[in-house]
């Protein structure tokens, strides 16, 4: 039985019996939100809880680069459709109809879900990012909100998201909260016109804050910006100002050698997206062998739960793992090592977070993956978090020095699942109504 005064407080915490790098050691989480103190006996300490680890592994909190969060309100409305059809005649227009309490109740599913499957930070893009703000300061994780600009070419429409993203921005910096944190987003080259790019790379570079993109998803948005711009897309963002160490493009599967250089020179971090890219058939991988190569940082995301249909960062290190080694024909791609590196301390790099390592002065941003049949024999436990595990056998999730899930329990969780469930039913209602 966990004691229930274990949660939401940030107070220090020695965690024993845990193998961290393939020793058994003890972590101290120093009361502030950071790492204290790691080393195999910790005697110097004022834990006000100590957790027995029982041999679990711990590893840094995932980080997943790319997401939508109140997806999860959609997940399995519509599945097995081309990405362009899928969007326009299935997500879009239900979207269409997502009250600001939806977006509430969809982000606090996905950061419930996050939080059980061992994920401490998210890097979002949707609508109404001030209900996803509220969610996340109240679920204890980590994010970068981006409002989602898409004016289809139309400067009206530009104008007033402009605004849209102004003032999203503006409300996010006022919460004053270091968890939350803003981001801009153009939503991606075939959607946004050359003013609304040029716009959001200015007005990131202005607030010094992420710029958030997809990019070059599928071969079509290749050919047809070719055909629009006479460039591919990086060409085409580079020539806007888009691409800069701020940059973090998603999915990038349909990238040439020219276009891996340039990501690579401009400092961009490119996420991969191999589940959503593999549901949708994209037909092609991020190309991680040149980007790994050419010094690209790659970062790891789960895109939304509706192309998906999870946000586990665990399946996703395995399939991202996989789909290299099968995609390139060389099982020597993309190692365990690799694919927690990803999925960790490069999307904390890219977010300027000093996050994503197991060691003092780090924030206090990690999971337990409790002992379960997929960890036993322990001869690489990079190996098994990689290719032997579930999200669902993190047993603790702690995010900024806070307890949010212990021993698989989760505070409040029960209701968010109950109401995360009756407005998706109630949306599709709607959005289908004659
Ligand atoms: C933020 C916006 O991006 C849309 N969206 C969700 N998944 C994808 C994808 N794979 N590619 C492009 N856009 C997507 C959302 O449905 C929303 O409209
Ligand atoms: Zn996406």
């Amino acid at each position: 039985m966990t004691d229930t005064d274990i949660f939401g407080k940030q107070v220090p915490v020695l965690i024993r019996n845990v193998s961290l790098n393939g020793k058994i050691q003890e972590i101290y989480l120093d009361g502030t939100g950071m790492i204290g103190a790691v080393g195999e006996k910790i005697t110097d300490h004022d834990a006000e809880f100590i957790i027995d680890g029982d041999g679990a592994t711990a590893l840094p909190g995932m980080i997943n680069m790319h997401t939508h969060s109140p997806m999860g309100l959609l997940r399995g409305y519509s599945d097995d459709m081309q990405l362009f059809e899928w969007l326009s005649t299935k997500i879009w227009p239900t979207e269409a109809h997502l009250t600001e309490d939806d977006i509430y109740w969809g982000a606090k599913l996905a950061c419930l879900e996050m939080i059980r499957t061992g994920t401490t930070t998210f890097n979002d893009m949707y609508f109404k990012m001030e209900q996803i703000a509220r969610a996340v300061d109240e679920s204890g994780i980590r994010a970068c909100l981006s409002y989602c600009m898409i004016d289809g070419g139309d400067h009206a429409k530009f104008e007033s998201e402009a605004r849209v993203m102004e003032s999203t921005v503006k409300n996010i910096k006022n919460m004053n909260n270091p968890r939350v944190m803003p981001g801009v987003s153009p939503h991606a080259v075939y959607t946004v016109s050359k003013e609304g790019l040029t716009w959001c790379s200015e007005f990131a570079k202005k607030e010094n804050i992420p710029l958030h993109v997809h990019l070059s998803e599928t071969e079509q948005e290749v050919t047809d910006c070719v055909a629009a711009h006479g460039m591919r897309p990086p060409a085409w963002l580079d020539h806007c100002g888009v691409l800069s160490e701020q940059c973090i493009a998603a999915h990038c599967c349909w990238l040439d050698a020219d276009d891996i250089s340039l990501l690579a020179k401009r400092g961009v971090t490119a996420v991969h997206n191999p589940i959503s890219n593999m549901k949708l058939a994209g037909n092609r991988a991020l190309p991680y062998p040149e980007m790994k190569a050419a010094g690209v940082n790659v970062a790891l995301g789960t895109d939304g739960a509706s192309s998906n249909n999870d946000l586990d960062m665990f399946s996703e290190m395995k399939t991202a793992a996989i789909l290299q080694k099968f995609f390139w024909n060389d099982p020597t791609v993309m190692p365990a090592a690799d694919a927690l590196k990803i999925a960790s301390p490069n999307g904390a790099n890219a977010l300027g977070l000093n996050a994503g390592v197991i060691a003092p002065g780090h924030l206090a941003d990690l999971v337990l993956v409790g002992r379960n049949p997929l960890n036993v024999p322990a001869f690489n436990t990079d190996s098994n978090a990689v290719y032997a595990t579930s999200g669902l056998a993190v047993s603790t999730t702690i995010c900024d020095g806070v307890i949010l899930m212990h021993d698989g329990i989760i505070p409040g969780a029960e209701e968010i699942m109950e109401k995360a469930g009756s407005v998706a039913f109630d949306l599709v209602r709607r959005a289908t109504a004659p």
